[in-house]
């Protein structure tokens, strides 16, 4: 479905009132998209547009759905966050809550169904990842009227060639390798940066790429420590006695599984975390380099979005509403190639985006020397 071009306040008497949450992690560009969405609807249409706090949980509780004025979003566009809070932990298909001093899972769709009725919204605009959309995806098909936005640092959402927020992540993740690259160089070390990402490895490999990184170790290619150790020594070896290891938070050793900082439950999805220091202590205990690991975390989503995120965003925040407009329910709008488009939420979370182990991102830096842990090496360095 394409969207339509705005031609004045051509939905006069069709939508009345719409309401934008946004879900999952904060993501430079959230506060962008609030305020292109309402701006395009007082320019656009005679509705009114409502502001849901924290995600779903904001049709959870009272006054947690409020109109959202221009006066509201003034001033907002270099802000990071989101003015309307977001939540990440508590899928409301099966959330935990106490009952009787027991924690017990339960299903509070209905209660969000209801609210929104209750509202008489006759559009949700579901600004989040994989995992909100996911949600939204689910009451699109229970009846309730939605349109995605899709937001991700990780820029790991199928359909749109990015995601906001994944800019910003890139450059803060690159600068970090930048001014890593000081002590590294100073001090004769191996400086390791564990970046974010889950699943997909963008960050680690634009930012590594972009800070000029020795080794990037990524989920979509399972490394082995000695591949590593080996890129490290060869280095020595021509006179760089210094490397930069840059490693996606969800990569693991071949063979084996993920680091995690926190295991998952039946409601909660696991964090990721410490890939960094086992392939640090690696170098420094077993290559015989001195090496420090940096966790660059929360960094990476906190500030302002970057000119690209603030345009993106904009775009795909007034295009939310204009497929609204056009009754593209059950849709996410994207980015494809140079146009704004939309496509179903079926089929945006049907698989994954990744990186493509054979695209060319992967086979420029492999061309220019970085290695990603799964080279061949000669016989003789197999130890691990
Ligand atoms: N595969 C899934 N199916 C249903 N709900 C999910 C799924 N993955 C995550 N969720 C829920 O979606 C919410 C947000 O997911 P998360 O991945 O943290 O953020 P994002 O929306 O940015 O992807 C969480 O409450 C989580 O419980
Ligand atoms: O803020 P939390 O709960 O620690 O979550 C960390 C996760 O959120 C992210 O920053 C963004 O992920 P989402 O896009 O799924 O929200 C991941 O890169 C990271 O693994
Ligand atoms: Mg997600």
């Amino acid at each position: 479905m394409a969207i339509i071009k705005s031609r004045g306040k051509e939905s006069e008497g069709k939508l009345k009132r719409l309401a934008i949450l946004t879900g999952g992690g904060d993501a430079p560009g959230l506060n962008a998209v609030i305020r292109a969405a309402v701006k395009t609807v007082y320019h656009q249409c005679d509705c009114e547009i409502l502001g849901v706090k924290d995600g779903f949980d904001g049709f959870l509780e009272t006054g947690g759905v409020n109109p959202l004025t221009q006066a509201d979003v003034r001033g907002i566009l270099p802000r990071g966050g989101t003015i309307l809070g977001t939540a990440n932990r508590g899928n409301p298909f099966a959330r935990e809550v106490i009952h009787n001093g027991q924690v017990v899972i339960e299903d509070l769709s209905g209660q969000i169904i209801d609210a929104i009725h209750a509202l008489n919204l006759d559009v949700l605009i579901v600004v989040g990842g994989d995992g909100t959309l996911r949600i939204a995806n689910e009451l699109f098909q229970k009846g309730v009227p939605v349109v995605g936005v899709p937001k991700t640092i990780d820029n790991d959402i199928y359909g749109t060639d990015f995601s906001f927020g994944f800019d910003t992540a890139v450059n803060i993740a690159s600068e970090a390798i930048d001014r890593l690259h000081t002590t590294a160089e100073s001090h004769h070390r191996v400086m390791v940066l564990e970046l974010m990402g889950r699943d997909a490895g963008f960050i680690a490999l634009h930012a590594g790429m972009a800070g000029g990184a020795d080794v990037i170790l990524i989920p979509e290619i399972p490394f082995h420590l000695d591949a590593i150790c080996y890129k490290i020594q060869e280095r020595v070896r021509s006179g760089s006695h210094f490397s930069i290891v840059a490693v996606a938070e969800g990569a693991r050793p071949f063979g084996k599984e993920q680091v995690f900082a926190i295991p998952g439950s039946e409601t909660y999805a696991a964090r990721l975390g410490g890939v960094g220091n086992l392939v640090g202590k690696y170098i420094n205990d077993l290559c015989g380099i001195e090496t420090r690991v940096i966790v660059l975390g929360h960094l990476q989503r906190g500030g302002s979005p970057t000119a690209f995120d603030r345009q993106l965003a904009t775009r795909l925040g007034s295009a939310a509403v204009r497929l609204a407009l056009n009754n593209g329910f059950g849709r996410m709008v994207a980015l494809q190639g140079q146009r704004i488009t939309d496509i179903s939420l079926d089929e945006a979370l049907s698989v994954p985006k990744r990186v493509d182990i054979h695209g060319d991102t992967l086979q420029t830096a492999r061309a220019l020397g970085i290695a990603f842990g799964d080279e061949t090496l000669p016989e003789e360095v197999y130890t691990h």
